[in-house]
């Protein structure tokens, strides 16, 4: 017997429209990332994968996604839970900064260090007065109240990521995976790639060049005694790996 998984990482982004480091910074889908959303739920509908219940994050990007691929899928219904330990990295001193600038301003090796190494963290953001603590404002400035149970953000490397999205990993997903029920996630690339060094074992090395596209429902089978993936698929394999090497431009 196996257990099914399914990751996925939110649409479009306008972080990821304009080309900003978004982190904990709490922005919408764009036009585009809605309509991955949608186009999300139709791949599960038409896969005939169901999902009986939902983690998210605590940003709109990945709640949004969340509801609009549910309800293209007749899912709407379905209990939620939600937890800051899916949210994406904080990316510290350079939330709301532009990639491409960054990059030119401290090289290649820095930017992609920072983007997709395990251990390498970002630069802690200045103290300022004007910014909400968590970095949760959104671009317009209007402060986002931070959620209760959520803690201050601070710049965290792929690896911080890992400590604390295991507790939720373990408390709470793999629960209901055991309870025989078809599980998503929806979640945040960096969220996302750290569970996946976890499940599939990658290498602190490798997980530099694992790339998660947005709004492709990644299906995961599990075998039900050691948790270990027995399949592992894209519902939409050519739109995963055109985004996968769209990514290699990011920056550029
Ligand atoms: O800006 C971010 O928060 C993330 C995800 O969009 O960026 P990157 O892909 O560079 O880790």
């Amino acid at each position: 017997m196996t257990l099914t998984l399914v990751l996925l990482r939110h649409g479009q982004s306008l972080g990821n429209a304009e080309g900003v480091f978004t982190g904990w910074q709490d922005v919408p889908l764009t036009e585009l990332g809605l309509a991955q959303a949608v186009r999300a739920g139709e791949l599960l509908r038409d896969a005939g994968l169901l999902p009986d219940l939902v983690h998210t994050s605590l940003r709109r990007r990945a709640i949004t996604t969340a509801n609009l691929a549910l309800d293209a899928c007749d899912r709407h219904w379905i209990p939620v839970a939600r937890s800051w330990r899916l949210n994406e990295r904080h990316y510290g001193a350079l939330q709301g900064k532009d990639k491409r600038r960054v990059r030119e301003q401290y090289g290649d090796e820095a930017f992609m260090a920072w983007r997709r190494s395990y251990g390498v963290a970002p630069p802690p953001e200045e103290p300022s007065g004007e910014r909400a603590p968590d970095g949760g404002a959104a671009p317009d400035g209007v402060p986002s109240a931070r959620p209760a149970d959520e803690p201050e953000g601070h710049g965290e490397a792929l690896r911080d990521v890992v400590v604390r999205a295991l507790p939720y990993w373990t408390d709470a997903i793999v629960p209901d995976l055991r309870s025989g029920r078809v599980v998503l996630v929806a979640a945040h690339g960096n969220s996302i790639r750290a569970l996946l060094k976890y499940i599939d074992h990658i290498s602190d090395e490798a997980i530099a060049a694992l790339e998660i596209p947005n709004g492709v429902p990644l299906r995961y089978d599990l075998d039900e005694a050691t948790l270990e993936p027995v399949a592992r698929t894209y519902l939409d394999a050519v739109e995963a790996e055109r985004q996968v090497a769209a990514a290699a431009l990011i920056g550029r």
